[in-house]
């Protein structure tokens, strides 16, 4: 379903960071390669500016490599961005909703930027909001949702179109308990839905409760890429707290 093949992204530095480097540019992703298959939770880990958000942003087309190419069912996303997007769905800091609009407005100001007919957008939105429960806030301005109600609001709007690829990065990020457990539980049906799901966290209990799928990133590399047991085995751990530990203090030459 997705498949990565020799993917890139360097960024240059600023004058200071030369001076401090030695070198003109950074690897945010090195090289990377990757297959992986439909239905199913992918759990993306990695020590802070591993290079996580830059491979999000480069799955989503929003980012464009330095080297290499991303397939989605076969769709080389930088060459055929906007077939690729209809297959995409994204959740993340910068992918707000409007505060003036209802729940049910900003749904279908999104489903509408898809091309998605009325009848479609209404029996897509009953849908939705009736599998991840918010019927009682469709007809709320955002502005009077509290935060758990917006992140449940916001995963709605990338799964709008009924993504192939839904991609959520850190989707927990500032929800407290029930909120969080929500959002998780809403990611979880997601496997129902014929689609693959990525997102990434510091959480490893997410990882614990999700991931069909372990995926981890280190200084722009992929150092592991299998299931939850492989990972714990590979890393010499008895738990996943131990072998992300292991993981993450590994050196790459
Ligand atoms: N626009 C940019 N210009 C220069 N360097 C960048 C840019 N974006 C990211 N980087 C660098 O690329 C590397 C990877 O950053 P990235 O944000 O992808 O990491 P991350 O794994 O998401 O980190 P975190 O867990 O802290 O969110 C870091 O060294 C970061 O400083």
């Amino acid at each position: 379903m997705l498949k990565i093949n020799n993917l890139s992204k360097t960024f240059k530095l600023n004058t200071k960071q030369k001076k401090q480097l030695s070198k003109d540019y950074v690897y945010a992703i090195n090289n990377i390669n990757l297959a992986l298959s439909g239905n199913q939770i992918v759990a993306m880990i990695g020590s802070n500016g591993a290079g996580k958000s830059t491979l999000m942003r480069l799955l989503t087309g929003t980012l464009l490599p330095s080297n290499g190419e991303i397939l989605i069912d076969g769709i080389n996303i930088f060459e055929d961005l906007n077939q690729a997007r209809a297959l995409i769905g994204l959740v993340s800091d910068n992918t707000q909703l409007y505060h003036r609009l209802t729940v049910r407005e900003n749904l279908t100001f999104f489903a509408k930027l898809y091309n998605m007919k009325n009848s479609q957008i209404k029996s897509r939105i009953d849908q939705l909001s009736q599998t991840m429960k918010f019927n009682d806030f469709l007809d709320k301005r955002l502005s009077d949702c509290s935060t758990g109600m917006k992140q449940k609001a916001n995963i709605a709007r990338a799964l709008i179109h009924q993504p192939k690829l839904l991609i959520l990065d850190e989707p927990t990020s500032g929800l407290d308990l029930m909120s969080a457990q929500t959002a998780l539980k809403i990611i979880e049906q997601q496997k129902n839905e014929n689609c693959l799901v990525i997102f990434s966290t510091h959480h490893l209990h997410e990882v614990e409760m999700l991931a069909d799928h372990i995926i981890a990133i280190e200084q722009g590399h992929c150092v592991f890429s299998g299931n939850q047991q492989d990972f714990i085995s590979h890393h010499q751990g008895d738990t996943l707290y131990q072998a992300a530990l292991n993981c993450a203090q590994q050196v790459i030459l």
